[in-house]
């Protein structure tokens, strides 16, 4: 314990005068060495004072070799090991620097430079803080100054006294000047940290000593080392450090001269380089056909290239002074605004560049589009934007380019109006809208009726001006914000905010109304007439898919329904089209799982009751929905071409049917079978070649009568021409159904080698003395007759009709009066009798 100490070792650093140091003699001196002889003699506890290199210092202290460290500074490193003593002495610590290195002012001006210092100094702790990264450790503050004066390194840090002190006794002052303050130390006298007890008796010694003593040996050692430099040796350093002066300035200015002609001849290559660049550069631009254009944000000022002028038709020069007015005047306003906010957004800062097409007017007067590049160069310290510079490039070649494919893509080229690409995006777009808004929209879809016939009978040149003509009076009667589009064909399609019902169904008045009227086409007068279906958003659809279908599924209701009207979609619609799917479905498998039914329904000779022909009739039974009649599933049955197989399957049966029949029956017996438009696509002739079945089946061809419909006839192919033909020859006879009821051009009736007309029952069915059915029928029976035709009147269910055809010379008949279609057995019980119900003739 400190109470039975009766030495300690102090240790030190021997080379901070005036503090400890080594005299002359090298006897260790100094403040520290008189204040622990006094502590000696205060204490009675001898004191030994070891002075080493200050690390080997801090090394003996650690290690337990010492028990006190003096002239030590506080620091957070350090405070792990040493308990401290208070502060005894304010110590400056300053950064110096060999003369040749100026500029040095602060701790931050030091980063990137290697300083010096000594081993375990404090002020490398701070250097640290300050950001100094490289250090050249030295043994003592001589070997620090010996090292800048052989400029081994040009920067140290040093404690001020001690520093002075040498710089002076190696008479070396202005070689290394103190170049700022770096801090100031304090010092205090240390213990390792778990030694407090000695601590306590350091400082019990210390107390005792007076500040009055402590003064005395301060004044003793803080003086003479000043007075040690005698006057005259200040005197001779003046005179001496005078000449010097001279010499440097003759030197200087010598080394001035060379250094403005080696600078000069630097400026000069460096212009002749930067003018080299400068031509790249423009050769650059002019290969560009760039126009340049410069801005100063601050002031407004703008600079321009000559091509920058050419490419808007000015003269260099001519739109000076350039302002913010000059810019707006000349840029579209469309794009002014766009132009402008993106400029702001770049000087924000929130663009790494300013990029924007834009429309320029030219001087005379049109418009070109121009690309419009600029970044901003340098910014104030003040991060305020200063100049911004950049491009102007010509595009109007590429714009109206992009322009006319857009056209092309988005555009029907023969009536300018939208195509259907556009019209779906503008669909899905406006939808989006009246959601937004709670709108209502209606999409019309609107269809030529029969146009077909126009194309085959005026060519299909006459029908482009048609849908050209047809295209123009839709959008005249409708009003600017619709979207009339050409969905293709004779197809069109109008999209529009729905006002009311009414005004709706106003529209499609007044759209057929203009349709209707009759259009000239090259001097031609031509009638046709449109079908339009209409979809409401969202009364009936929900998306822009199901408005397109169902707008196309009432445009095909009013089809059905007799054309140049319109219909609003209905769910009756979805359903009947739905029942139609289905139907269609099932109807591809009807022939090959034996559904098909053949009937037959008698066909009378008008005169003797007898029954002397039969027309074959189809019947479906379905698994689940019973027994269907062919006017639900034969159009189906057409339209998904499964009439093919199934009109083949009845042929078949009625061949044979008549081998079965033919003992019972007379020679005039025929059985007439229906042959569909679809049957007489030319694919399918040479595998249902029915000529060459009733041969194999050893059937004569008058049995056989073919009836089809007289629009067959209307525009034949060449190919229907060859099949009748080839009927004809075969003996197979030719009728005319549901005669009456289409497009009457009775041409046909001589062209072709037709045998009998089938009047329409819609005709029957009204017949009255005299009325107009009467007249029609006795008209058609005469006409028949004069050809050489036979007349067959369907639908006869009364006494009274019979009797009228009869009058009127019809031929034969057919219908409920004398029997419905009757399945095969029944039908040959009815010839067995040889006469319909005889009751009734
Ligand atoms: N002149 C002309 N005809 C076209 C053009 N595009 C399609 N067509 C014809 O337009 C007709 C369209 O026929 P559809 O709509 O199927 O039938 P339609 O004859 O109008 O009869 P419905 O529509 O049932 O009343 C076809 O004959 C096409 O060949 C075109 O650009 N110019």
């Amino acid at each position: 314990s400190s109470a039975h100490t009766s030495s300690i070792t102090v240790i030190s650093d021997d080379n901070y005068p005036p503090y400890l140091f080594k005299d002359a003699d090298g006897n260790t001196v100094g403040i520290v060495a008189d204040i622990w002889a006094l502590w000696e003699q205060k204490t009675g506890v001898k004191v030994t004072l070891v002075s080493t290199v200050w690390e080997s210092a801090q090394q003996q202290l650690l290690s337990g070799q010492a028990d006190v460290i003096e002239m030590i500074f506080k620091n957070s490193e350090r405070e792990k090991n040493y308990a401290y003593s208070p502060p005894y002495a304010q110590v400056p610590v300053g950064i110096y620097a060999h003369e040749s290195l100026t500029g040095l002012t602060s701790p931050a001006s030091l980063s990137g430079f290697t300083v010096g210092a000594q081993k375990g100094d404090g002020c490398i702790f701070k250097l640290k803080e300050a950001g100094v990264k490289s250090f050249r450790l030295y043994n003592s503050y001589e070997e620090i100054i010996q090292a800048v004066l052989h400029q081994q390194v040009k920067i140290v840090c040093m404690d001020d006294y001690p520093a002075r002190y040498y710089l002076y006794r190696l008479d070396n002052t202005n070689q290394v000047r103190r170049a700022f303050g770096l801090y100031e130390g304090q010092f205090h006298r240390a213990v390792s940290k778990n030694n407090l007890a000695m601590l306590a008796l350091v400082e019990k010694g210390m107390v005792a000593i007076s500040p009055h003593e402590v003064a005395a040996i301060e004044e003793k050692w803080k003086g003479s080392y000043v007075q040690a430099f005698s006057y005259s040796k200040r005197v001779f350093y003046l005179i001496s450090g005078l000449g010097l002066v001279a010499a440097i300035m003759a030197l200087s200015i010598l080394t001035l001269r060379l250094a403005v002609k080696r600078k000069t001849l630097e400026i000069e290559n460096k212009s002749l380089e930067i003018e080299h660049q400068r031509a790249r550069l423009q050769n650059i631009l002019d290969a560009t056909r760039a126009g340049t254009w410069e801005w100063n944000v601050q002031t407004g000022e703008c600079q321009f290239n000559a091509r920058w002028a050419e490419m808007l038709g000015y003269a260099s020069g001519e739109l000076m002074p350039f302002s913010v007015e000059t810019a707006q005047r000349l840029i579209h306003p469309d794009d002014w605004q766009k132009a402008k906010s993106l400029v702001a957004q770049h000087l924000a800062g929130e663009s790494e560049f300013y990029e924007c097409d834009i429309r320029m007017r030219h001087k005379q007067g049109y418009w070109i589009w121009v690309a419009d590049r600029g970044q901003l160069i340098p910014r104030s310290a003040a991060h305020l934007p200063l100049m911004m510079s950049g491009t102007h490039i010509d595009i109007t070649e590429k714009k109206e380019a992009e322009q006319e494919i857009w056209r092309q893509a988005n555009y029907d080229s023969l009536t300018q109006l939208p195509n259907r690409h556009y019209f779906n995006c503008h669909v899905l777009q406006g939808l989006e809208s009246a959601k937004e808004n709670k709108q209502r929209v209606a999409l019309l879809a609107l269809d030529l009726d029969r146009f077909k016939e126009v194309n085959d009978t005026l060519g299909h040149h006459r029908g482009d001006e048609l849908l050209v003509q047809a295209g123009q009076r839709i959008r005249n009667e409708v009003e600017a914000q619709a979207m009339v589009a050409r969905l293709g064909g004779d197809e069109f399609a109008i999209m529009l905010p729905l006002v009311s019902d009414a005004a709706l169904a106003k529209l499609c008045e007044r759209l057929l109304g203009a349709l209707s009227s009759s259009y000239v086409l090259e001097g031609e007068r031509v009638f046709v007439t449109a079908s339009i279906g209409v979809s409401i958003f969202p009364d009936d659809a929900a998306t822009a898919a199901e408005m397109m279908r169902h707008s196309d599924q009432a445009m095909y209701d009013a089809k059905n329904n007799g054309r140049n009207q319109f219909r609003v979609f209905t769910p009756a619609m979805q359903e009947a089209l739905d029942t139609r799917m289905a139907l269609a479905r099932d109807l591809r498998l009807a022939v090959e799982n034996g559904e098909l039914r053949d009937y037959y329904q008698p066909i009378v000779d008008l005169h003797t009751g007898e029954i002397v022909k039969a027309e074959a009739l189809m019947r479906w039974q379905h698994p689940a929905l019973g027994l269907i009649g062919p006017t639900v599933f034969i159009p189906v049955a057409e339209e998904i071409g499964a009439i093919i197989e199934m009109g083949d399957w009845i042929f078949q049966q009625a061949a044979h049917h008549i081998l079965q029949w033919q003992s019972l029956v007379g020679a005039a017996f025929a059985i007439s079978v229906n042959k569909s438009p679809v049957q007489f696509t030319g694919h399918q002739l040479s595998k249902n070649d029915w000529v060459s079945h009733l041969r194999y089946m050893g059937i004569e061809g008058r049995r056989i009568v073919v009836e089809i419909t007289e629009g067959l006839l209307l525009n034949p192919d060449p190919e229907i021409e060859d099949i009748l033909l080839h009927f004809r020859d075969a003996g197979i006879q030719v009728a005319i159904d549901d005669f009456g009821t289409g497009y009457s051009s009775l041409s046909y009736l001589t062209k072709f080698d037709i045998d009998y007309l089938k009047i329409d029952q819609s005709f029957t069915r009204h017949l009255n003395e005299g009325n107009e059915s009467y007249v029609l029928c006795e008209a058609i029976i005469v006409m028949a007759h004069k050809l050489g035709l036979k007349v067959i009147a369907e639908g006869v269910e009364t006494a009274l009709q019979r009797d009228l055809l009869r009058a009127i010379h019809c031929d034969f008949a057919q219908g409920y009066f004398y029997s419905p279609p009757v399945p095969a057995e029944t039908f040959k019980t009815l010839l067995e009798q040889g006469k319909v119900t005889a009751t009734q003739m």
